[in-house]
């Protein structure tokens, strides 16, 4: 946790360990006895933390007796969750997103997560000054935070500015949409170029796949077939077109030989053309979020304009069916790790589509929920062991980020019972 936050400035009842360590003191806290999970290996140990940083993990730690001791018999102790896809604050769709990095932060908290990583949104095309908006925004953090950066359009100056974001802003990861046509789309040519600036870089490159002039044109046939509430906001986005477009930059990125990272999958049609590619050895990643993952699109067909709004998000959940294909994906490791897209509006702004779907800013919650749904539906079912929990909600992205972010999220561990 951060020296100084929100929750220890408004004084709201957390005792000082809790807000940060004072300089004149040392924590030490002794977990013991539960049974410690990493994303290989599960062991009966106790851990041995001093001012926040785990000193040791082994059976049967002895300490003296100014060490708290926190009985976690019967209990699971893990690394906290790392969401890696999230929007906390984010200026969209003629609005800004309800939670900040305070809000946003303190219900993944409430969820197990210690760590997500938020999309900066360049400004005016500018991925400094991006950057420092983003900085300024983060200042309210009460947990650990990392930053992508989207690329919303293309010039010598945003390809200097990459370089500029990895090497000295510690941003190695750049997320392209090929929807949102007219605001953060971008074109094919302007995809390649980014590839190919990703790959000489030595940076992830991420897409939003779906097709966005095609998905222009099925919004334009939806209002002219009179369908102007939320379930013209699936229809006029299938499956194939988010297929279409995840087949596209998966043959794009063949083509520059960099790696592909395919965030919010959610559909069968994406997920079949990542696991043909990995197949054939192409290193692409499919990140599932949770709300693909155990809802289906009923919720869009809610005669209840504000119940209906709230599942408006892009790519679009799916019909019963992907929601399940989606999990079988993620347990047999065609798909990777789980995010949530956490990007909030209320019932206000989903307002401004009361007329017109194409206008109710898109985006769904899951921050606080992904660690507890996952488990519940994926763990307790036995698809997937306690260590690939671990591993999908957890540990996985330093996999493919690498060292750059050493495994913070371990000095916050959560306790799950038995
Ligand atoms: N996904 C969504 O509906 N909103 C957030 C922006 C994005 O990731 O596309
Ligand atoms: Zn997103």
């Amino acid at each position: 946790l951060s020296q100084s936050n929100q929750f220890c400035d408004a004084g709201v009842g957390y005792p000082e360990s809790t807000c940060g360590f004072s300089s004149s003191s040392s924590s030490k806290l002794l977990i013991k006895g539960g049974t410690v999970l990493n994303a290989h290996q599960q062991e009966v140990a106790d851990v041995y933390v001093e001012d926040g940083i785990i000193v040791a993990v082994k059976p049967n730690i002895k300490v003296d007796e100014d060490v708290t001791l926190l009985d976690a018999t019967g209990k699971y102790v893990m690394p906290g969750g790392i969401d890696p896809h999230t929007h906390l604050a984010m200026e969209f769709m003629g609005t800004e997103t309800i939670d900040d990095f305070f809000s946003g932060q303190a219900a993944a908290l409430a969820g197990g997560t210690t760590m997500h990583i938020d999309f900066v949104i360049p400004v005016n095309g500018s991925l400094v000054a991006g950057f420092e908006a983003y900085k300024k925004k983060a200042k309210k953090s009460c947990m650990n935070y990392g930053f992508h950066m989207a690329i919303t359009k293309w010039d010598e100056s945003v390809s200097r500015e990459m370089e500029i974001m990895v090497k000295e802003k510690g941003i190695n990861s750049f997320k392209f949409f090929m929807a949102y046509k007219g605001s953060l789309m971008i074109s094919d040519e302007l995809l390649l170029q980014g590839l190919e600036r990703c790959k000489s870089l030595g940076a992830l490159a991420m897409v939003h796949a779906e097709n966005g002039d095609a998905v222009f044109e099925g919004q334009k046939r939806m209002i002219d077939l009179g369908i102007t509430g939320p379930e013209g906001h699936a229809l006029s986005r299938p499956p194939v077109l988010e297929g279409e477009a995840t087949a596209r930059a998966i043959r794009l990125a063949k083509f520059v030989n960099t790696p592909l990272y395919v965030v919010h999958v959610m559909s069968i049609d994406a997920m079949e053309e990542i696991a043909r590619a990995r197949k054939s050895g192409q290193k692409v990643i499919g990140e599932p979020v949770v709300s693909g993952l155990v809802l289906n699109d009923s919720g869009l067909w809610d005669p209840d304009f504000v119940t209906a709004a709230k599942y408006v998000m892009s790519p679009p959940i799916r019909e019963s069916g992907h929601d399940k294909a989606l999990q079988a994906a993620l347990s047999t490791g065609v798909l990777q790790l789980v995010g949530t897209d956490h990007c909030t509006f209320n019932s206000t702004q989903k307002a401004f589509g009361i007329d017109d779907f194409r206008k109710i800013p898109n985006g769904v919650n899951g921050i606080e929920e992904r660690m507890h749904l996952v488990w519940d539906t994926m763990v307790e079912s036995g698809q997937i062991s306690v260590t690939d929990f671990v591993r999908i909600t957890s540990t996985e992205w330093y996999d493919f980020i690498g060292t750059v972010l050493f495994i913070v999220t371990f000095f916050c561990f959560q306790i799950y019972s038995l």
